[in-house]
């Protein structure tokens, strides 16, 4: 279990965290979820007893990151954003130098990193510098393993990874989870959010919500539409300047908008575009999805500060 209060972190005039409080549960598959600069990696290296906070306090199946540091250290696994692998060694020379610093062996854990580990296995003399991101990010998280932690804490772990490594990675996630691993992951990607059990919205140093990702999205009382045409830049910008907008941004091939009040038709905004010549014009409502509640949030914190 991971219980953080009123953690505050700055660096010089920069004010990373401001009175952070969560809590994981034991077994949890937590997301933290933010833009670049949220805080997230602040936040992890405090639990990892990396950095100090200024002030408040945090706990790591009830040891103080503080005064229990060297225990924390026995019980966590950290996959840290870059790469914490040395580059100059092998994949097997990564794995059973992580071993060895936690003063176990390979075989003894082999078990727990066997489904991960074996799909790297036949590389296992090649330096880890010469190897894929996706194969990179197999072997960073066998060496965050090695030792059997009892917490996961994972760094962006799956930014710039290919599609299907991104995939694999989640399901491996989900399967460590049942070996009652407690795993906090952070991601900028909002479609990993819905994967967790909970998850933690986190933008310039403070959270915005926490909850289930359905929870998240089914209490966002907010109407979404979408809308796509072939000019998908001018789309945009003809969203913006539509009299009842509020808020419109590019989601993949669509654009999401929001109005100042609920009451936009579809047909309206069908109107409004077929008359300024869009072509191929798509207009429908949809559900609001995390990164909808996200982008709202956003706007609600900047317009509130
Ligand atoms: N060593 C440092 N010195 C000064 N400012 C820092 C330092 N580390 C982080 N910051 C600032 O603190 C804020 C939070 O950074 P942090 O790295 O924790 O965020 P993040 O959510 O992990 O984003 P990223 O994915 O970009 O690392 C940012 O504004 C960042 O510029």
């Amino acid at each position: 279990m991971i219980e953080i209060s009123q953690i505050s972190k700055s660096y010089e005039d920069v004010q990373a965290l401001k009175e952070i409080t969560l809590q994981v549960n034991e077994g949890e598959l937590f997301g933290l979820i933010g833009p670049d600069g949220a805080g997230k990696t602040t936040l992890m290296r405090i639990l990892m007893t990396l950095l100090l906070p200024d002030t408040g306090e945090a706990k790591m199946n009830g040891f103080d990151v503080i005064k229990d540091f060297k225990k924390i250290r026995h019980i966590v696994g950290y996959m840290p954003g870059r790469f914490s692998l040395y580059q100059d060694l092998s994949v097997e020379e990564n794995l059973n130098f992580f071993a060895t610093v936690f003063g176990t062996t390979v075989e003894k854990n082999y078990d727990l990193i066997r489904d991960i580990y074996y799909q790297i296995e036949p590389f296992k003399t090649r330096r880890a510098g010469k190897l894929s991101g996706g194969m990179k990010q197999k072997l960073a998280l066998s060496c965050a393993l090695i030792h059997k932690p009892k917490i996961l804490v994972l760094d962006e772990p799956t930014t710039g990874v290919d599609a299907v490594s991104r995939k694999e990675f989640w399901e491996m996630l989900k399967k460590l989870q049942k070996k009652e691993i407690t795993i906090l992951v952070s991601t900028p990607y909002m479609d990993e959010a819905t994967l967790c059990d909970r998850v933690a919205l986190i933008q310039k140093g403070k959270i915005l919500d926490v909850d289930s990702p359905r929870r998240i999205t089914e209490k966002f009382p907010r109407k979404i539409i979408r809308a796509r045409s072939d000019e998908m830049y001018r789309l945009i910008n003809d969203l913006r300047a539509f009299k009842k907008a509020e808020s419109v941004f590019a989601f993949g091939q669509y654009a999401h908008f929001t109005g100042i009040e609920d009451n936009v038709e579809t047909t309206e905004l069908d109107i409004y575009l077929e008359k300024l010549n869009h072509k191929n014009v798509l207009v429908e409502e949809i559900p609001p999805g995390i990164e909808d509640v996200f982008m709202s949030m956003q706007e609600q914190a900047v317009s509130s500060e």
